[in-house]
């Protein structure tokens, strides 16, 4: 993917349209979740999530967040339920984060920004692979975790701590044996709406699942992640951070809630 744009002021989210003209479709996201509009909906079923942590192949420093990749040949690590039909293979999962603990979340509730926002990555098994699949209206499915800024969070940890080897950008190592599951809340009442790819190329082709009940990390946490370096070894550095895209319109979309 080209790497020209980025979340500076000369190639940030305002600048996006000119290289990518869905970036004002009519389903694009994150948007502000309004709690008091969203519409119970008593079809939704309950989300069913079995992640393997054998399928956990490593960690990446892409240049605009870091992901841990997993091995999508099979349907170890997969979600089916909630909105879903049909099963959808977990990809990767990464994070969006600020420079400051008072932002960094893509969703907003309320118009409340969380620290952090972690993305779970899946993709309708329909299609034959996860490119074909960002294409398609129903191809691709990410559950949005918000993360809140109180105690220590020991799982995320086991992240972090591997962080220090992917500084910059393009860095990548080893990380196995990880189970994502252990990154969810206790509750997984969810809102969910059609939305898009929060980065170019923007693809209108996600079905939004995000969460109710955050996770916690600490103001230390937060620090670790703000340690990664959007730039690449040899280049000047440049700080990981504020790598979020604000709202967008909902353009008429209706937000429905799993729980009352
Ligand atoms: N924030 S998000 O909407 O949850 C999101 C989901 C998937 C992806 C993703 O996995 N990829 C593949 C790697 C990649 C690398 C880039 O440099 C880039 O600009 C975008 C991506 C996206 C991507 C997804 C689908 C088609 C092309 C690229 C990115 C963001
Ligand atoms: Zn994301």
């Amino acid at each position: 993917m080209s790497h020209g744009w980025g979340y500076g002021s000369h190639n940030g989210p305002d600048q996006w349209s000119k290289d990518y003209p869905l970036a004002s479709g009519p389903r694009q996201s994150p948007i502000d979740i309004v709690p008091g509009q969203a519409q119970y909906d008593a079809a939704l079923k309950p989300l069913a999530v079995k992640y393997d942590a054998s399928t956990c192949k490593g960690i990446l420093n892409n240049g605009h967040s870091f992901q841990v990749d997993f091995a999508d040949d099979t349907d170890s690590s997969a979600v089916t339920g909630g909105p879903l039909s049909g099963t959808y293979r977990l990809r990767q999962f990464h994070f969006h984060w600020g420079a400051s603990d008072d932002k960094g979340s893509e969703h907003t509730v309320g118009g409340t920004k969380y620290a952090c926002e972690l993305h779970l990555v899946h993709w309708n098994t329909k299609y034959p692979s996860f490119s074909d699949a960002a294409t398609k209206p129903d191809g691709l499915a990410v559950l949005g975790v918000f993360l809140k800024v109180g105690a220590a969070n020991p799982q995320l940890q086991k992240v972090l701590d591997v962080l220090d080897a992917i500084k910059c950008k393009g860095k990548q190592t080893t990380f196995s044996n990880f189970d994502p599951k252990v990154l969810l809340p206790p509750c997984l009442d969810y809102w969910t709406y059609e939305g898009s790819l929060t980065t170019p190329p923007l693809l209108e082709s996600v079905t939004w699942i995000v969460l109710k009940q955050p996770i916690s990390v600490s103001s230390a946490q937060m620090a670790k992640f703000r340690s990664l370096l959007f730039s690449a070894e040899g280049e000047p550095p440049c700080f990981m951070v504020n790598n979020y895209r604000p709202p967008q319109p909902l353009k008429g979309r209706k937000v429905r809630a799993s729980f009352k």
